[in-house]
């Protein structure tokens, strides 16, 4: 289990998150949700290590994970696909997959890995030689998230990995993380800012506003039209 300890955090003299306190579990699917500019990249920072907490502490299975840094916690089971589909785009689509190789530190059986993700990304199998920047930004977007897989993580954090992208890959990309989540039993922490995909996928939410938890709740319990005036611009 993920578990974020009144986390207090933000960027030299700016102070984007306050006290925040948040739980991911293995086998579901967490949403964080919030309008423009509340902290949610800044969470997922703190999580991944590439941005210190001022207060606070993360918990990843009972290990303060507080100080490691990024690499250590991509060994100990945390992914992250960044916002923007951060592939390297001169590389090709099996090298950028090769890379998250190097995220496990014990030997494991590569080519079983990959066609477990070639049957969640069909796609990406086909494109194996092409230079990543050379997809489309819906592709590059499940390149981010296969790569990320190959890691084999039990914690995946996803940011924004729908934003901007076709219907029909929003609904692969959304089986792909009820899939991982259900029977992967990964824990996944999703930002999104819309709030039908979010409860689309989500198990349990929490909604940011001007740095604080405003709301939390389970989805199915839940009647979204009484948190949508936290999103309404
Ligand atoms: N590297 C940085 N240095 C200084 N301030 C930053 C930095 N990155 C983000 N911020 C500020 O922190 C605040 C929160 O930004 P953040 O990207 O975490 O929000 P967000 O909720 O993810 O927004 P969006 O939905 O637009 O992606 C914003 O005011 C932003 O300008």
């Amino acid at each position: 289990m993920l578990s974020i300890k009144n986390l207090t955090a933000g960027y030299e003299q700016s102070v984007v998150l306050e006290n925040v306190s948040l739980k991911v579990l293995k086998g579901s699917v967490t949403a964080v949700l919030g309008r423009n500019g509340v902290g949610k990249t800044t969470l997922m920072k703190n999580v991944i290590g590439l941005v210190k907490p001022i207060d606070g502490a993360i918990e990843w299975e009972n290990e303060d994970i507080t100080l490691l840094s990024p690499e250590k916690r991509v060994q100990k089971g945390i992914g992250y696909v960044p916002q923007g589909r951060e592939i390297f785009p001169t590389m090709t689509v099996e090298e950028n997959l090769l890379l998250g190789f190097e995220a496990i530190p014990r030997k494991v059986n590569q080519s079983k890995i990959l066609e477990e993700i070639y049957d969640l990304f069909p796609v990406l199998k086909e494109m194996l030689h092409r230079k990543g920047g050379d997809l489309s930004g819906g592709q590059q977007q499940q390149l981010a998230i296969a790569r990320a897989l190959v890691g084999q993580p039990q914690l995946l954090l996803l940011d924004e990995p729908m934003e901007g992208i076709q219907p029909s890959i929003v609904q692969l990309i959304r089986e792909v993380i009820l899939q991982i989540a259900k029977e992967k039993r990964v824990g996944v922490l999703l930002v999104e800012h819309n709030l039908d995909l979010a409860f689309s996928c989500a198990d349990y939410f929490y909604i940011l506003d001007r740095g604080t938890v405003v709301a939390q709740g389970d989805v199915a319990e839940t009647n979204k039209h009484e948190i949508q005036p936290y999103l309404t611009v």
